[in-house]
C-alpha cells in the first residue's frame, strides 16, 4: 500500500461511499499497461499479427489493446515507425469516445506529450487541421517528436498560453480537447511522484481549469464540443468545474456519454463519464463533453483552415518553384510529386498546413511537415518527413525484419554492410514501415536516421 495523504483517503470515502473498500484495494493490485495502434500507418488487427503479446482489446476505444506488464514495446523497431502508441488505457477514452471526424478543425490545448494528440491526428485521416499545444516548452518539445514520428502531416505545433490562442483563433474549432493540468489523484497507482505534489497541485489547479474552459468556449464555433477531461478523482476539479462553467454561459449544454464497460456517471452529472480503477481495467479519469449551442456550422467546406485568402500569410511558393535539389532528389529517389503550400526559408524546405496570419511572436513549433533542407547543393530529407512516406513511396528500399540485428544497428545509428546493393538513396523499414533512410556507397550504407532518436 501506497503513502497515501490522508485527506485524500477522507475524501475518497466521502465520495465513493459502500465502494471505497474496493477501491483502496486496488491500490495493492498492479496496474494495467496499453497501446493504440497508428491506425495512419497500420489497422489494428494487423498490429495484433505483428506483436504477438498483445491481448484483449482496450473496450472504449478502437485501437487500443492491452499488454503484459513484462512486455517492452517502447524496444521494437515497430515503434520506431511509428506503429503504436503506448498510453494508459483509460486514457485511451478521452479521444475514444468523441466524435472527431476527418475534416474537423481540432484544438488540443494541453497536449504534451501528446497521447491524445496522436489518436486526434489518426481520427482525422490526414483531413482538416489539428492545433496542438502546450504551455511548457520542455513538454512541447515531446510533443512535437510524437507528431513527427507517428507521421501527422495536418499538425500545428504551437507552444502558447490560452490567452494568445484565443486572440488568434476566435470562433475556429469544431472541437476542443482540454485535459487539463490536475492534481492526479487517478495516477497515484501509477506515478507516485504526482503524491507528492498533490498539496500544491489540487490547490493551484481550479483557476487554470476554468480558465481553459473560459478561452477554449470563445474559440469554439456554433454546434461545436469541448471535451473536458482530467486524471483526477477530485469534484472540485472535475464536476463542480464544468457546474460553474454552465452557470456562466447558458449557451453550453452537456453530451451524454454511453455508459458500458465499467464506465459510470458523474457525481449529480449523469451526462459525464468518471472511470474508477475498482470498475474497469485503468486507472481513474472524469470526462465529460459540452456542446456549444446554436446552428451547426462545423465542417464548412473552406479548404483546410484557410479563412480567407486576404490572411494567407506571404512567402509561399509554388511547386515550379521549388529548391532544384528538392526537384532533383524527389525525381531520383521518390515515386510522389509533392503538393501544397511550400516556404523555403534558410535553406529549409517546409509544406505548411496552416497559411493564416498569426500574430507577431506567437510560437509555432512546427507548421505541417519540415521536408528537409539544401546542404552544399544537396537535398538532406528530414525524419519527419520520411515518417510522413511510406516505403512505397521510394524507388529504392532496404527492409528487414522486426527482430534483424542489423535493424536494431541502423537505429542505434551505425554503418550498415549492404552487399550487392547498388549506389544511391534508400527507404529503410521494418516489416515494409519506413524508419528512416540511408545512403549507399560501395556497398555500405551511411546512416541518415536522426541522431536525436537513435535507440540507447
Ligand atoms: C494531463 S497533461 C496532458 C497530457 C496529454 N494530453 C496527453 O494525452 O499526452 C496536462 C498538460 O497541460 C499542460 N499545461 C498546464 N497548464 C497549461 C496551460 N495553461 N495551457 C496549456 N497547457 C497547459 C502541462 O504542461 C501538461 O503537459
Amino acid at each position: 500500500m501506497k503513502d497515501l495523504p490522508v485527506i485524500f483517503l477522507e475524501e475518497m470515502k466521502t465520495l465513493l461511499k459502500d465502494d471505497f473498500a474496493k477501491f483502496e484495494k486496488t491500490y495493492e493490485e498492479n496496474k494495467y499497461l496499453a497501446l493504440r495502434a497508428n491506425t495512419l500507418k497500420i489497422s489494428k488487427e494487423m498490429l495484433k499479427e505483428k506483436l504477438n503479446f498483445l491481448k484483449e482489446p482496450v473496450p472504449w476505444n478502437d485501437e487500443g489493446y492491452y499488454f503484459d506488464i513484462n512486455e517492452r514495446p517502447a524496444k521494437s523497431p515497430l515503434y520506431h515507425a511509428g506503429l503504436y502508441y503506448i498510453q494508459e488505457p483509460s486514457a485511451m477514452a478521452v479521444i475514444g469516445l468523441s466524435d472527431i471526424k476527418p475534416g474537423m478543425k481540432v484544438l488540443d490545448l494541453c497536449a504534451a506529450p501528446g497521447g491524445k494528440s496522436i489518436n486526434i491526428g489518426s481520427k482525422l485521416k490526414g483531413e482538416g487541421l489539428l492545433v496542438t499545444n502546450d504551455i511548457s516548452s520542455t513538454r512541447a518539445k515531446a510533443l512535437l517528436k510524437n507528431i513527427e514520428l507517428f507521421g501527422i502531416s495536418n499538425a500545428l505545433i504551437i507552444n502558447e498560453n490560452q490567452e494568445k490562442i484565443y486572440r488568434n483563433f476566435p470562433d475556429f474549432f469544431d472541437r476542443i480537447v482540454v485535459d487539463a493540468p490536475c492534481s492526479g489523484e487517478g495516477m497515484f497507482r501509477k506515478d507516485e511522484d504526482l503524491i507528492k505534489s498533490w498539496e500544491k497541485t489540487r490547490c493551484e489547479c481550479p483557476d487554470i481549469q476554468i480558465d481553459l474552459l473560459e478561452k477554449s468556449a470563445k474559440m469554439l464555433k456554433s454546434g461545436g464540443r469541448i471535451i473536458y477531461s482530467t486524471c483526477t478523482f477530485s469534484r472540485s476539479e472535475n464536476e463542480d468545474i464544468i457546474n460553474l462553467f454552465l452557470q456562466k454561459h447558458s449557451n453550453f449544454r452537456l453530451v451524454n456519454i454511453s455508459k458500458n464497460y465499467g464506465l459510470v456517471g458523474g457525481f449529480n452529472m449523469e451526462e459525464a463519464a468518471r472511470l474508477f480503477p475498482h470498475n474497469l481495467k485503468g486507472e481513474g479519469h472524469f470526462l465529460c463533453i459540452i456542446e456549444k449551442k446554436g446552428k451547426n456550422i462545423l465542417l464548412n467546406k473552406e479548404p483546410n483552415n484557410k479563412k480567407t485568402s486576404k490572411n494567407k500569410s506571404e512567402g509561399y511558393i509554388s511547386r515550379k518553384s521549388l529548391p532544384k535539389e528538392y526537384l532533383d532528389f524527389e525525381k531520383e529517389n521518390l515515386n510522389i510529386v509533392l503538393e501544397g503550400d511550400f516556404k523555403f526559408e534558410n535553406n529549409r524546405l517546409y509544406k505548411e498546413i496552416f497559411t493564416d496570419n498569426l500574430e507577431k511572436g506567437f510560437k509555432i513549433l512546427r507548421n505541417g511537415i519540415f521536408v528537409g533542407e539544401v546542404k552544399v547543393k544537396n537535398f538532406v530529407p528530414s525524419q519527419q518527413f520520411i515518417m510522413n512516406l511510406k516505403s512505397t513511396d521510394f524507388k529504392k528500399v532496404i527492409d528487414f525484419e522486426n527482430d534483424s540485428s542489423e535493424i536494431i544497428k541502423y537505429l542505434k545509428g551505425e554503418t550498415l554492410n549492404i552487399p550487392g546493393h547498388e549506389d544511391g538513396f534508400y527507404g529503410v523499414s521494418v516489416c515494409g514501415f519506413l524508419v528512416g533512410y540511408g545512403k549507399a556507397s560501395n556497398e555500405k550504407l551511411k546512416n541518415g536516421y536522426n541522431k536525436n532518436w537513435r535507440m540507447l
